[in-house]
């Protein structure tokens, strides 16, 4: 049976971000994760999250685990990379690596957008270099009817790595993730990778009505995953559709938005801070919000400032949280042209509700890590605002 959502926050202990003073007074039952953090009240990232003005500019990278460090490629030799995600201790090392490294202001969940369909079944692999390879594509309603369910049973080793790291982590939050439907529907659609997404779209726009059974499935498959991380302790989630940007609006509206707003809108009273995060989704920032963001993640195309305009304008609300938003390649630079570049970021981020400073997709595996950490020592000198 699926957790509700009032059994999903008193299993956390009553751990809301938003919770305040009450936070750790509240229920605090022996199968709470980890002591309430009374210190998480002012966590830089969840004060900015939830659109107040932090003590510092909240920083943390995607992909900052992985491959841009020496001590990750050392623990990871000999493991695969599904096999690292299904082993808890690994998963907390790993997850740690980059919070001793560089002081970031969040840690994220060591795990794989992929990871919940491998625990429900679906047979597929992350080859080094190439990424999720699935080998029985999803191109038919027979193949959607076989499409497993996921139980949280099946993640168990992945909430394990969340309660170990809840008890590692002291004040700095952590950050759980799925892939949402669009996402996740490519990858198995394809079969690996795709440049243009010609099978997705096909299937999109010739059979509509298994395209949304099928979208409907893998919402159900990350908000399966995401509510076992709530319940394990996670402070805070990003829904990554990272490939929603190779869709125009109106496609984005009509194919796609109501499935990631079943996942958003299923963590709606989980206490949780929900970050929404893709690549080239400039047109569609607006449209990613009304999905059930509190955080907009934006790529470095679209300047922050603007991001902001354009979501209060196509949403009619006000109040949008921004994350975002450097071009990984400007790493490759020197750190004058990072410090500059990261100072008008963060003067842009000032046209919003709040902004967690992040790059605008992931670390590059060559990145020199000493220059993520300068730039987080740089970032914690400057004044944060709204
Ligand atoms: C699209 C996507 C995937 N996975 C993910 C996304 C969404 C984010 C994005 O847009 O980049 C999400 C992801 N994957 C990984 C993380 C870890 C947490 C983090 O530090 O951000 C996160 C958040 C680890 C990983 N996921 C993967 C690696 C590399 C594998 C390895 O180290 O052996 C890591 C560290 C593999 C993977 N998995 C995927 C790809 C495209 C690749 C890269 C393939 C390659 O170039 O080797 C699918």
């Amino acid at each position: 049976m699926p957790l509700v959502v009032g059994d999903l926050r008193a299993e956390r202990g009553g751990r809301a971000w938003d919770d305040g003073e009450a936070m750790t007074e509240l229920i605090h039952p022996a199968s709470a994760p980890a002591a309430c953090r009374r210190e998480l009240v002012d966590a830089p990232f969840l004060v900015a999250a939830r659109g107040g003005v932090p003590r510092r500019v909240p920083v943390w990278f995607m992909r900052q685990a992985g491959r841009s460090l020496p001590e990750y490629r050392e623990l990871r030799a000999g493991t695969g990379m599904l096999a690292a995600c299904f082993d808890p201790e690994m998963v907390r090392e790993i997850t740690l690596q980059p919070v001793r490294r560089h002081d970031v202001d969040a840690a994220i969940l060591f795990s794989d957008i992929v990871v919940p369909l491998v625990a429900a079944g679906v047979d597929l692999d992350i080859v080094a270099g190439t990424g999720p390879v699935v080998a029985e594509p999803i191109r038919s309603a027979a193949d959607v009817a076989g499409l497993p369910e996921l139980d949280a049973g099946q993640v168990e080793p992945v909430a394990e790595a969340v309660r170990l790291l809840v008890a590692a982590l002291g004040e700095t939050p952590l950050i759980g993730f799925a892939g949402a439907p669009f996402t996740l529907a490519s990858y198995l659609v394809e079969g690996g990778p795709s440049r243009n997404h010609e099978r997705t779209k096909a299937l999109m726009y010739a059979d509509p009505g298994t395209w949304h059974a099928l979208l409907d499935r893998l919402a159900d498959i990350a908000l399966t995953f995401l509510r076992a991380q709530v319940a394990a302790g996670v402070d805070a989630v990003q829904l990554f559709d990272s490939w929603a940007g190779a869709l125009s609006p109106r496609d984005y509206r009509e194919y796609v938005l109501p499935h990631s707003a079943k996942v958003l809108g299923g963590l709606a009273d989980a206490g949780v801070p929900r970050t929404h995060f893709g690549v080239g989704t400039g047109a569609l920032l607006g449209a990613m919000r009304e999905a059930g963001a509190d955080v907009v993640g934006v790529d470095w195309r679209t300047p922050l400032d603007e991001a902001a305009r354009r979501v209060e304008a196509e949403t009619g609300r006000g109040g949008v949280v921004v994350q975002g938003n450097l071009d990984p390649a400007t790493l490759f630079a020197g750190d004058d042209v990072v410090r500059r570049e990261a100072t008008r970021i963060v003067d842009e981020g000032r046209a919003a509700a709040g902004h967690v400073f992040n790059l605008g997709h992931g670390v590059l595996p060559d990145t020199d890590p000493d220059v993520l950490t300068r730039l987080v020592t740089y970032l914690h000198t400057l004044t944060p605002g709204k």
